[in-house]
This record gives structure tokens, C-alpha cells and sequence, in this order.
């Protein structure tokens, strides 16, 4: 178990059924990269437990509601007994890495999600181990064992295609008719769609179509799904120590093995320094920057990296944790015949990218 804190504000994650914080609200479902839509789903057990408490005490109306109320009664009047814990309860490894065997990559990597869900005002994760065990209960039991036992649920949120128990048979409605047997309310959000632009039409949030908008390049879609940039957090190690020799010394960053990476090439980003240590995630002043991700092949490269050249700034990285936004794709990787050419194409790409900053 784990508490994450930072600003007197924390998200207690809990890897097991042990040591939770209960009575629960719960949002269920997988959330990586904690998108537009993921957050509709969170929304309604934001602080559902008071709400529901105080209007239980017939100190203000109960309203159905997915945005954002704020209470009007004295939240002072409530006891700890009355109180739920905001709770997203997700699963641990990603069910398609346990049932493939292979490693998913992650547009939210642990860390990352915890931070996100921590800026919406979540006060406790929940990571099922999904082992056999769990991808054996029936919709029943997982009602049942987890949600009433162990969590002992109050309100339950899920998406509109959330899909539950042995083989994935219980759908949303299910859940809200077995719930119900224990006066347990589930609210359903309706899948979030955007409006893409041509030919004109509504198309469902998801984490997939993030990931396609990232591998091809479309950065601009995948900060407008995400609602935020997608950023690479990591902490800046060594490299060849080349860059430098050509002036564009660059942070290579060390990212979790399970982050989710964008297609080949190089960027426009922001990038906020941040202490080694800190999960924070209020926005920092930010540095401008060119990054590149990719093989190297001009200098004979053998391993993958991801690296940044902050504009205007010459003190040392290393050791240092950057949170890197990414803005604009500006080109694919290239072998050059020289690092001259490499250079020349370098400064290039910097008056792009500094224009482009300028005006985004
Ligand atoms: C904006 C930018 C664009 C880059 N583009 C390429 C490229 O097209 N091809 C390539 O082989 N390396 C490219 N690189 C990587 C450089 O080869 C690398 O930064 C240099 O070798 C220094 O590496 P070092 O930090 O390990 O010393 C680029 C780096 C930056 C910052
Ligand atoms: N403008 C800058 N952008 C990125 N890193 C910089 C900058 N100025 C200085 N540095 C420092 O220089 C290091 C990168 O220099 P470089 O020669 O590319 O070495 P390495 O191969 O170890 O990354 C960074 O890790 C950082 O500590």
C-alpha cells in the first residue's frame, strides 16, 4: 500500500483488498490515460458519500446529477461513519497483458495515473490484482465479494460499455441490477464523443483512438481526447555526452518501461522541471524545447531514447525529473551523412519549434 502525497492533498493506493479505506464511492473501469471520457465517469462519486449522507438528513435535495455541485449544507455536520472515499477501482496488470501475456504499454503508467487522478480530487486507488482467480468470479460474485464486502460500496459509477465478470458477461446494466439487490446506485455515462472535423461527425472518446492519434503523429487529437498534453515523465540521465559537441547538449530521459511512446521523430514541447522526488502536478513555469525520439541512426545509436534540448538554458540536468508536454510532431527521424548536416537540420528544427510555441 501505498500514500502518495504531495500539498496536504493524497491518493491513498492500496494493491490488495487489505487496508482500504471504506465505505467507498467507486468509478470502475481501466482508465489509462485518464481521458475526457474517463473523467464523466469519475465525476459523479466525487464526493458522492456527503452528498448522499447529508441528503439522507434532510439538509438538501438529492440531485442526479454528472457535473460538478458543490454542497450547500455545512459538510461539518457529517461523521466519519457517514463519509465514502472517492475510490477508482482498476485493475492490475492490464487484463489484456494477463490474458496475452504480453506487456502493455501504458499512456498512463502507475505514477502518472495516480497524479491525474489526484488533480481530480480521487482519494483512494484500488488495484485488483487480475489474476485467475478474479477473471473467474462471475458477475454475481464480483458484486458480491468485492464491491459489497470489500469495498463496501456505496454508488458505483461505470461507463456505458463497461463490461465485468467471467468472460467479460456482465454489461453495465447488469451491474446496475445486481447492485440494486443491495440498494447500491450505479450511475451509466453515456460514451463521451467529439465532433471531428471532415467529414463532420461524432466520434466516442477512447484510449485506443489516443493511442492511434500518438503513433501517427496527430499530437494536436490526442491533447484534445486527453484534455491535456500527453507528456513523458522521467528523470534525466547520461548519454553519449555528443550533444554538447554539436551545441545541442540534450536531457535524455529515462521514461517507466510500460509508458505508451508516440511515433519516431522530433517535437515541439514544454517542459517543466521538476524535483526528482515530486509526483506534483501543478503546472510549473515551463521551458520551450525541441525533443527527439527516436534510434539515432546518424550517430550509430543502438537503443531507443527520448531527448530534449531546452531552448535558452544552459545548467546542468542530470538527476533532474522533467515533465515533458508534447505540442506538435515536426518531422520523422533521419540518418544524416554528417553530424554537421545533423546540426544544420537541428537549427532547423528549432525556429520551427520556437515559432510554433510562440503562437500555440
Ligand atoms: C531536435 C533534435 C532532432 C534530432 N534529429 C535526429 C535525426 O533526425 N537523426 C538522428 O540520427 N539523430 C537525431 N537527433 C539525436 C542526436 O543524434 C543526438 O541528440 C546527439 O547524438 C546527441 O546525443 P547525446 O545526448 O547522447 O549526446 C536529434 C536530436 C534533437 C535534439
Ligand atoms: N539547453 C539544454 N538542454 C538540455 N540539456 C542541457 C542544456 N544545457 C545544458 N544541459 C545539460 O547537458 C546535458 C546534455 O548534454 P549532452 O552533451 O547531450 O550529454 P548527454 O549525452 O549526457 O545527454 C543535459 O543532461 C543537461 O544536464
Amino acid at each position: 500500500m501505498l500514500n502518495l502525497s504531495q500539498n496536504g492533498c493524497s491518493v491513498w493506493v492500496a494493491s490488495s483488498t487489505e487496508g482500504l479505506l471504506t465505505p467507498t464511492a467507486v468509478a470502475l473501469g481501466k482508465f489509462d490515460g485518464v481521458h475526457l471520457g474517463h473523467h464523466r465517469v469519475i465525476q459523479p462519486v466525487l464526493h458522492a458519500g456527503d452528498r448522499l449522507s447529508v441528503a439522507a438528513q434532510g439538509l438538501v435535495p438529492v440531485q442526479e446529477s454528472n457535473d460538478n455541485q458543490q454542497l450547500t449544507a455545512d459538510e461539518g455536520q457529517l461523521t466519519n461513519k457517514e463519509r465514502t472515499y472517492s475510490t477508482v477501482v482498476t485493475f492490475h496488470p492490464h487484463p489484456q497483458e494477463f490474458f496475452t501475456g504480453q506487456p502493455r504499454a501504458l499512456l498512463t503508467p502507475l505514477d502518472e495515473k495516480v497524479q491525474q487522478l489526484r488533480s481530480l480530487g480521487v482519494e483512494q486507488l484500488v488495484l485488483l490484482p487480475f489474476d485467475k482467480e478474479l477473471s473467474a468470479l462471475s458477475p454475481e460474485d464480483f458484486v458480491e465479494k468485492i464491491l459489497v464486502q470489500q469495498l463496501q460500496c456505496q454508488r458505483i459509477s461505470v461507463g456505458h460499455d463497461f463490461c465485468f465478470g467471467k468472460q467479460r458477461r456482465g454489461t453495465a446494466r447488469d451491474l446496475q441490477l445486481l447492485a440494486a439487490k443491495y440498494d447500491i446506485p450505479v450511475t451509466i455515462v453515456p460514451l463521451q464523443t467529439y465532433t471531428d472535423s471532415a467529414p463532420t461527425q461524432e466520434i466516442p472518446i477512447s484510449t485506443s483512438l489516443i493511442r492511434h492519434s500518438l503513433e501517427s503523429g496527430d499530437i494536436k487529437n490526442a491533447n484534445l481526447l486527453l484534455g491535456r498534453p500527453y507528456s513523458l515523465i522521467g528523470v534525466v540521465v547520461q548519454g553519449q555526452q555528443l550533444g554538447r559537441t554539436i551545441g545541442f547538449p540534450t536531457a535524455n530521459i529515462q521514461l517507466p518501461q510500460d509508458k505508451f511512446l508516440p511515433r519516431k521523430g522530433v517535437y515541439a514541447v514544454r517542459v517543466s522541471i521538476l524535483s526528482k522526488t515530486s509526483d506534483e502536478t501543478v503546472p510549473q513555469p515551463q521551458n520551450l524545447g525541441v525533443m527527439n525520439i527516436g534510434d539515432r541512426p546518424t550517430v550509430n545509436g543502438t537503443c531507443s531514447s527520448v531527448e530534449v534540448h531546452l531552448f535558452d538554458w544552459s545548467n546542468d540536468l542530470y538527476g533532474k525529473k522533467l515533465a515533458v508536454q508534447l505540442v506538435e510532431f515536426l518531422r520523422p527521424e533521419e540518418k544524416f551523412p554528417s553530424l554537421e548536416a545533423l546540426k544544420t537540420q537541428i537549427q532547423l528544427d528549432c525556429t520551427v519549434a520556437r515559432k510554433l510555441l510562440s503562437v500555440d
